[in-house]
């Protein structure tokens, strides 16, 4: 038990699924773990354990923001021992292939803020994925990405710490600099997992498009991204 989640010592798998909606951890675990088990409800942040083709896994809520993700990540490596760590995330699309409901896997994540900025101060440091996982997902993400008629796209991100900002400027930069997506918390995630050499991967669901400004429900968000947890199970163990 820490001060964010409930789960007894043993509770937690190696194998964590973070999606920043709680609802989602919820959905994801009922439809895709066998014999999944609540193991944290603290603050409503659901969280599962349960086994997905004989492999523990947990799905735990990280919600919104780096400061929140970061609680959750310290938490789940420091005390549980969490090894491979995937956000499960919405995103918003920032390039005109980049379509509605598309995976996108954040090859690396930019960001202005996050709780690791206080450390870094007046550096620039990169935050990238477990190029293991980044390669697995890949090729899991082919296969269901043509089977499923989705796009798949990998590259960079931006890990913004405010939803609605005031920084079209910003925005355009980034545009121009080719990154694909804008979500809060994969940056944050990826310093944590260089810090503690553990594996990290945000395979992200374009939600919603900044220059079409098409945006699906509340529900979809829960209930409709399978693809990507999908891809995030078949990367953490293959
Ligand atoms: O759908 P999740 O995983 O929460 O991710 C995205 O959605 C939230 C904003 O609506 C932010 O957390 C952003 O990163
Ligand atoms: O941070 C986010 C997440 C989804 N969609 C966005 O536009 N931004």
């Amino acid at each position: 038990m820490t001060f964010h989640i409930g789960a007894k010592s043993g509770e937690i798998a190696e194998t964590v699924l973070l999606p920043g909606d709680p609802y989602r951890a919820r959905w994801a675990a009922q439809t895709f773990l066998q014999d999944a088990v609540l193991v944290n409800e603290v603050r409503g942040m659901l969280g599962y354990t349960g086994t997905w083709r004989g492999h523990r896994v947990t799905i735990q809520g990280s919600g919104m923001g780096m400061p929140s993700l970061s609680v959750y990540a310290n938490e789940l490596i420091r005390d549980y021992g969490a090894q491979t760590l995937i956000r499960i995330g919405s995103a918003g699309g920032m390039q005109p292939q980049v379509k509605v409901r598309d995976v996108v896997l954040a090859m690396a994540a930019s960001t202005a803020g996050s709780p690791s900025r206080l450390m870094f101060r007046e550096m620039n440091f990169a935050p990238t994925p477990d190029f293991g996982l980044l390669r697995a997902a890949h090729e899991a993400g082919q296969a269901i990405a043509a089977a499923r008629g989705i796009g798949l796209h990998v590259g960079g991100i931006y890990s913004s710490d405010t939803f609605y900002d005031e920084r079209p400027d910003l925005n355009e930069a980034l545009q121009r600099h080719g990154v694909l997506a804008v979500e809060m918390e994969a940056a944050e995630l990826y310093m944590l997992a260089a810090r503690y050499r553990r594996r990290a991967l945000a395979v992200l669901t374009i939600s919603d498009h900044l220059l079409t400004h098409e945006a699906l429900p509340a529900e979809d968000r829960e209930r409709s991204f399978g693809d990507m947890v999908e891809i995030a199970l078949t990367a953490a163990f293959a």
